[in-house]
């Protein structure tokens, strides 16, 4: 139970992190023990909440999510106290947080849910821009509304919501890849898409089963702050629009880099000025390592995240894994004990199903702060817990470039080596639809455009059916695909 003392705190459970991830513990935990005080501990002035949660299909979720006031949540369950401090330290052996105003919070079981931060290719350069919360959005819709030519290096998700998104700027887009978009699709898929950046994007957008974001203008957070990550449209609220009457301006460098930045001062006195003194004046230069020098506005680094793991490392006995997360087990246990974590702070240190894969994604930090919740339910009733059903498949539904996207399973063939075969359909601006199949079943899929494939493609994924006979009948746009297998 709480104690009264401003200093020292006490409670059965702690979560922190005020994300997607956090606040599906804290609620599964407040709801699974009524009679205890769960702790919310975030640096954040808001927390995000789900709302809405369909099921699409069997694994396949959509939900929308709220940026909320601590009191909304407080107000649904009483027993969930939201304390908004950020959290500096950590003794494990002690189960005691320090937070930075000074409070000792004691756990008997704490779940970490930091997220991640942008992983910035060039650091503390006013120049160079991630985003990742309210404030950076913020200040990439100021800087983006005087610019007349912005650089994007990535070739994730932000980069391709990005150069979709803004209209009135010059976009240039470096990518280390010989396609666009190698998170999440093949070269095949950015050939279908590549067209899109080329066209006027359409006055309202296509209606598409996904998540929405909202967010409460009330509760910006101040500077400095470590906010929540965004997500699915986050770009919506926002004006994406540079200081030019252009419409859409894309230009993809493909396989390059940046080797180096400099500032207009820096670059008229370096020798690459004198073979590229017609670049025109622009406040930073980038120079990649295809020896072009694109002078801009300023540059976006969508090139992945960092788990925010640091806090907790001094002292302390994590493991963690390549990428710098928390590395979790099957019962999403870090390597101390009684400390949890769940979302892009953890990274999944079991033997994955083999078709699942870890991806920082919002649906998987939902997924994961709940199972953490039940993994600390059942330890603390001494129940045994199995590895949730959602693990089994991988599944991700959003949309790039106005078009519906899922993809299931080993969707890239990550993994598979040669022992792979694809099967692909296309529609030019309708529909692309590649299948993977590995000794004759089913093992991922990417779907672009209204499909309606996505359940029948999830089953035959599950059920791991020998489809070797079917051919590309299985593709065949003529065959009702749905009563086939029914
Ligand atoms: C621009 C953008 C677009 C995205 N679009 C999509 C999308 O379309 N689909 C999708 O599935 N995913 C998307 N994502 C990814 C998705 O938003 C994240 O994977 C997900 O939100 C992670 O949730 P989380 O709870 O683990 O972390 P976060 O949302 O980052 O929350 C972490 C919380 O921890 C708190 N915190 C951090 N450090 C401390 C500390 N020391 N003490 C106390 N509190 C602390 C923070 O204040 C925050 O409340 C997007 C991400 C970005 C940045
Ligand atoms: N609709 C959606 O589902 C969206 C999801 N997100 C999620 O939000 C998070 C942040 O997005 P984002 O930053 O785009 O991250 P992503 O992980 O999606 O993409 C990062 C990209 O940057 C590349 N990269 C990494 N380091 C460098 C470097 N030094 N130079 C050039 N390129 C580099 C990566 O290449 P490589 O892979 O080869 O390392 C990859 O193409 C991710 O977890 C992402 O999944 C974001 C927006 C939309």
């Amino acid at each position: 139970m709480a104690g009264s003392s401003t200093a020292e705190k006490h409670f059965r459970f702690v979560v922190v992190g005020g994300g997607i991830s956090g606040v599906t513990c804290a609620e599964q935990l407040a709801f699974q023990f009524p009679k205890e005080e769960v702790a919310l501990l975030t640096a954040a002035p808001f927390v995000k909440t789900v709302t809405n949660l369909r099921q699409v299909s069997k694994t396949l979720e959509d939900f929308d999510v709220e940026e909320q006031p601590s009191t909304t949540l407080e107000e649904k369950y009483p027993n969930l106290k939201v304390i908004h401090s950020a959290v500096k330290g950590l003794h494990a052996k002690q189960h005691v947080l320090q937070t930075e105003d000074g409070h000792n919070v004691h756990y008997q079981k704490l779940c970490v849910c930091t997220g991640a931060r942008p992983k910035v290719v060039i650091k503390e350069n006013p120049h160079v821009l991630g985003i990742r919360d309210t404030d950076s959005a913020q200040e990439f819709q100021k800087q983006l509304s005087k610019a007349k030519r912005l650089l994007v290096i990535g070739n994730g998700g932000i980069a391709l919501e990005l150069v979709y998104e803004v209209e009135g700027c010059e976009v240039i887009w470096a990518i280390k890849d010989k396609a666009i978009g190698n998170k999440f699709f093949d070269a095949g898929a950015a050939q279908f898409l590549i067209p899109s950046l080329g066209v006027e994007k359409p006055e309202k957008t296509l209606p598409c089963k996904r998540a929405r974001y909202t967010i409460n203008k009330a509760t910006k957070p101040k500077a400095a702050e470590l906010g929540s990550a965004l997500g699915p449209d986050w770009h919506q609220d926002i004006r994406l629009r540079g200081a030019e009457e252009i419409s859409h301006n894309v230009h993809v460098e493909y396989e390059c880099e940046i080797e180096a930045i400099h500032t207009q001062q820096d670059f008229m006195q370096s020798p690459c000025y004198t073979q590229n003194s017609d670049l025109g004046l622009w406040p930073v230069y980038a120079q990649l390592t295809s020896g072009k020098v694109y002078g801009c506005d300023f540059i976006v680094s969508a090139t992945g995240v960092i788990p925010n793991s640091e806090p907790f490392l001094q002292g302390n006995n994590f493991e963690l894994a390549e990428d710098r997360g928390l590395r979790v087990d099957e019962h999403m246990q870090t390597s101390e004990p009684d400390v949890y974590a769940a979302g892009d702070v953890c990274s999944a240190g079991w033997e994955p199903s083999p078709l699942w894969q870890q991806m920082r994604l919002w649906t998987q930090a939902r997924q994961m702060g709940f199972y953490a919740a039940r993994c600390i339910a059942a330890h603390e009733l001494e129940e045994a817990t199995e590895l949730d059903f959602c693990f089994e498949l991988f599944s991700h539904i959003t949309k790039f470039f106005n078009y519906k996207v899922v993809l299931l399973g080993k969707f890239n063939a990550q993994g598979l080596g040669a022992d792979h075969e694809l099967l692909v359909r296309c529609t030019k601006g309708m529909e692309y639809v590649k299948v993977v199949l590995s000794r004759g079943r089913m093992v991922g899929a990417v779907l672009i455009g209204e499909t309606d494939l996505e359940e029948t493609f999830e089953n035959l994924i599950l059920n791991q059916m020998d489809l070797s006979s079917y051919g590309e009948e299985l593709l065949n746009p003529d065959i009702d695909i749905e009563d086939y297998f029914d």
